[in-house]
Formats: structure tokens, sequence, C-alpha cells
């Protein structure tokens, strides 16, 4: 397992949570907002706010996080685990031409060789190195957010809530620049959202998350197609997914 939570408790919080992540897996993290997604995705980055603690055991190849110094835990992020988050303008620095802020983990964690020429042009952004992020759309923002997140072939990759705040269009053509990007780099990605036909397309197997808790898990197809809990069921009946069958 690339990812392996164990009993992961967030100041009461979120409870008990337990789930593993394979090598090039794709995981899906639904539920309600206020659910505990996104406390669950920070502590796992170490990202916590300072007021939280957390409990239990989040294993990245083997290593455990919870506890580690700060050090350590700056040491993996950005480079063997990455997040992109909903809004990429507050991302970005905008004040840096976009070409330099993909180049700099690449810096820090003295990864060089790669050109950010080419790393940008991968996710579509051909000829926008020396752009500032106000030059560019939500969307073009949001790829340079992923070329950034994945500059250094993360073993895992966070995305909490990617598309939300783009354009229908825009969307779609993000979530495919996700999926290829792990996809080359066999990163086993954990995906947010509240939109249960983004997990179909993205997601192999899907958790549920209700106050804190998951409360269901399985194969996408198993847990979309027959929902065992009560509230998994609420949210496929509320879904267009539910309305398009
Ligand atoms: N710093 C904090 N101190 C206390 N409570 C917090 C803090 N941050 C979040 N919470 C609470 O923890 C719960 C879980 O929040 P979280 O952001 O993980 O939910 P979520 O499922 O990601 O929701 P959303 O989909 O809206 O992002 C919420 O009730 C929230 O109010």
């Amino acid at each position: 397992m690339t990812l392996e939570v164990h009993g992961l408790g967030i100041s009461g919080l979120v409870r008990d949570v337990s789930f593993g992540i394979a090598r090039g897996e794709r995981v899906g993290l639904i539920g309600e907002s206020g659910s505990g997604k996104s406390l669950t995705a920070l502590s796992i980055m170490g990202l916590l706010p300072e007021e939280l603690a957390a409990s239990g055991s989040v294993k990245l190849d083997g290593r455990e996080l919870l506890g580690a110094p700060e050090k350590e835990l700056s040491r993996l992020r950005g480079n063997e685990m990455s997040m992109v988050f909903q809004e990429p303008m507050t991302a970005l620095n905008p004040a840096m031409r976009v070409g330099a802020q993909v180049a700099e983990p690449m810096r820090i964690h003295r990864k060089g060789g790669r050109d950010p020429e080419a790393l940008l042009a991968s996710v579509g952004l051909p000829g926008v190195a020396r752009a500032y992020p106000h030059q560019l759309s939500g969307g073009q923002r949001q790829r340079v957010v992923l070329a950034i997140a994945l500059a250094n072939d993360p073993k895992l990759l966070i995305c909490d809530e990617p598309t939300t705040a783009l354009d229908v269009t825009v969307q779609a053509q993000i979530l495919e620049l996700i999926l290829d990007g792990v996809r080359e780099r066999e990163s086993a990605l954990l995906f947010i959202t509240h939109d249960l036909a983004v997990v179909a397309s993205v997601c192999e197997r899907v958790l549920v998350m209700l106050d804190g808790e998951i409360v269901e898990a399985g194969t996408t197809r198993d847990v979309l197609t027959a929902p065992q809990h009560e509230y998994t069921k609420k949210l496929l009946a509320a879904s267009d997914l539910e309305a398009s069958r």
C-alpha cells in the first residue's frame, strides 16, 4: 500500500477512519459538507490547523507521518505527496511567473533536470512560462497548480474538489489531466468531491463519509449501483447520476 490510514481521529471531528490506497489506485472520498473530508486530507499532508490534533496512524510507503517532525513532512510535501485545492489562485504566488513556480518544487527538493516549459506543455500550457497567474484563466491556473503538484512525480496525489470552482467545460479537461498525470506516474490518488458523476469517471473505489466517520466503502460500481448505507442511498437519490439512469 502506498497510503495506509488506520484509526485516524482528529479532535473528535473525525473518528476511526481507516483505508488504504495502493500504487496507481484512484480512491474517491465523498460525503456532505462538514463530514470531515478536507480534515482527513489535511491530516495526511501534515497540514492540519494548529488547534486540531490527529491520532491513529497514517503511513506513506510504510513511513509513519502522524507525529513526524515538521522538517520531515516538509521534505515529503511537494515531493512524495502533493495536494491540489479547490481554488487555484490561492495556491499560486501572484507575484511570480508561473514557469518559476513550476520549477520551484524541483529546485527545493533538488530534483533538477526537468524543464518547467515541458512540464507546463504536458498540462496543455505551452508558452506560458513567463505569464503571471492573473494573466491566466481559472482553468489555466489549475493546470499550473497540477503541474506543480506533479513536478516531482509524487507517490500520492490528493485532490480536494479540484474542479468545483471551474466552468463545466473546463472541468472535464482538468479531470482528464489529473487522470493522465497519475496514470503516467502510477501515483495513488485520493480524490475528494461532492460530484458523484466525477467519482464515477475518476475513481475505482469510493469511501463515503458522514459526520466524521466512513460509513460505506467499496468499488465505485458497487457503491453507486447498490449502496448499502441509508446516507449513500440518499446521496445517490439526490444526484444527477440517479436521474440519468
Ligand atoms: N480549525 C477547526 N477548528 C474546529 N473545527 C473545525 C476546524 N476546521 C474544520 N472544522 C470542522 O470540522 C468538520 C469537518 O470539516 P471538513 O472541512 O473536513 O469537512 P468537509 O467534509 O471537507 O466539508 P466541505 O465539503 O465543505 O469541504 C466541520 O464541522 C468543520 O466545521
